[in-house]
């Protein structure tokens, strides 16, 4: 019994150290991304276990080796990358995770690497120490605290983040849309269809070219993101507030953006909608379902992480809701049917029908 405390103990030393450090695992990711580590070792899809010193020669012109095989042994052991030792040489390849990071793999996205530097720059990463501002003061984001106005204001001001922040989102997107469109047929009888929040317009212009039915697609975000979308065929790009109004269209999609608002503000974005569909006509959320239960899955863990930054960053009352509360606001809205397409582990789609 004394033996099997002292363990236990022991145990929780161990794994709150582990968790104290955890900060190094995220901005190891970021070193390695900068570095563009994931590039060499994929090059062109060899992914030829390479030592430290070998991915260096490849990246910088100079460098310290020894350094970067510490920021690779670790992320080893969060399986980012998978490590072969030989006569005390250690090699590295990329794993599955790690190959998320490779851009432009498929020919057709950036990668998840984009995604991991736009969580990491300065002005995120500033907004970090004052989570529990949160708490204290649910009435203004952490990120509104340090830089006094609102993230996608403040990325709308800046170029760099912009361009930034479509790139990341094009690299979740592009993966997860394909994996949408091979299960989700949703979109018969769809003629004009848009995108609320549609960034860069990656979505539309994978729906579009899987279903030619699909005569006129309308990429509608933020003015000044619009004002940088690519042209993409059949596809206008609208700047606008959705919390003002939405685009008429015979079916409406939106990925990925009800998770930033609060429930009032979701209630009202779906109210926007309902007033732009005609009856019959539906909304096609793509977002996250927290589960119910708390879990230690990967899962469960993914989007409970993503529940804290939305609440510094974005919005502090903004949060990842349940299959439950989407439909309650979808309710609230004026949609009468409501069906769930469990399709991705991260995303999920919910089709209200007017
Ligand atoms: C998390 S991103 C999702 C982008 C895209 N739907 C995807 O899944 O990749 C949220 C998007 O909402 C847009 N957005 C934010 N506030 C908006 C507003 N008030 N009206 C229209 N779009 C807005 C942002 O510019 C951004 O492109």
């Amino acid at each position: 019994m004394e033996e099997e405390s002292r363990e236990s103990r022991n145990t929780a030393r161990l794994r709150m150290m582990e968790l104290a450090n955890m900060i190094s695992v995220p901005m190891s990711l970021n070193a390695i991304v900068r570095l563009n580590v994931p590039d060499a070792i994929w090059e062109g899809g060899s992914n030829t276990p390479l030592s430290a010193a070998q991915i260096l020669a490849r990246v910088l012109p100079s460098g310290d080796p020894e350094n970067l095989q510490r920021i690779l042994r670790m992320l080893t052991s969060y399986r980012v990358f998978q490590e072969q030792v030989t006569h005390s040489e250690r090699k590295y390849s990329l794993t599955e995770i790690g190959k998320t990071l490779v851009t432009d793999a498929d020919g057709l996205s950036y990668g998840y690497g984009p995604y991991v530097l736009q969580h990491h720059q300065d002005a995120l990463m500033g907004a970090w120490p004052l989570v529990h501002e949160a708490v204290v003061d649910p009435t203004c984001e952490p990120f509104v605290k340090v830089h006094g106005e609102p993230a996608y204001g403040y990325y709308g001001k800046r170029p760099e983040m912009n361009d930034l922040m479509q790139k990341a989102m094009s690299g979740i997107s592009v993966p997860v849309m394909t994996a949408l469109l091979d299960v989700y047929d949703g979109f018969g009888g769809v003629q004009r269809l848009v995108d609320v929040g549609g960034s860069a317009g990656d979505s539309l212009r994978m729906i579009l070219r899987k279903h030619p039915h699909v005569r006129e697609g309308i990429n509608f975000d933020l003015p000044e993101v619009v004002a940088k979308a690519p042209q993409i065929p059949r596809v206008t790009h609208v700047g606008g507030n959705m919390l003002e109004s939405i685009p008429a269209a015979d079916a409406i999609f939106m990925k990925w953006i009800l998770t930033t608002w609060t429930d009032d503000e979701v209630k009202l974005i779906m109210e926007n909608c309902y007033k732009a569909l005609p009856v019959g006509g539906k909304m096609i959320v793509c977002d996250s379902m927290l589960p119910e239960k708390t879990d230690e899955s990967h899962r469960t863990r993914a989007l409970l992480e993503a529940d804290i930054m939305v609440m510094t960053i974005y919005k502090t009352k903004g949060k990842q809701r349940t299959e439950e509360e989407f439909r309650r606001l979808g309710h609230l809205a004026g949609f009468p049917h409501i069906q769930a397409f469990y399709i991705d582990y991260v995303f999920t789609i919910l089709e209200f029908r007017k």
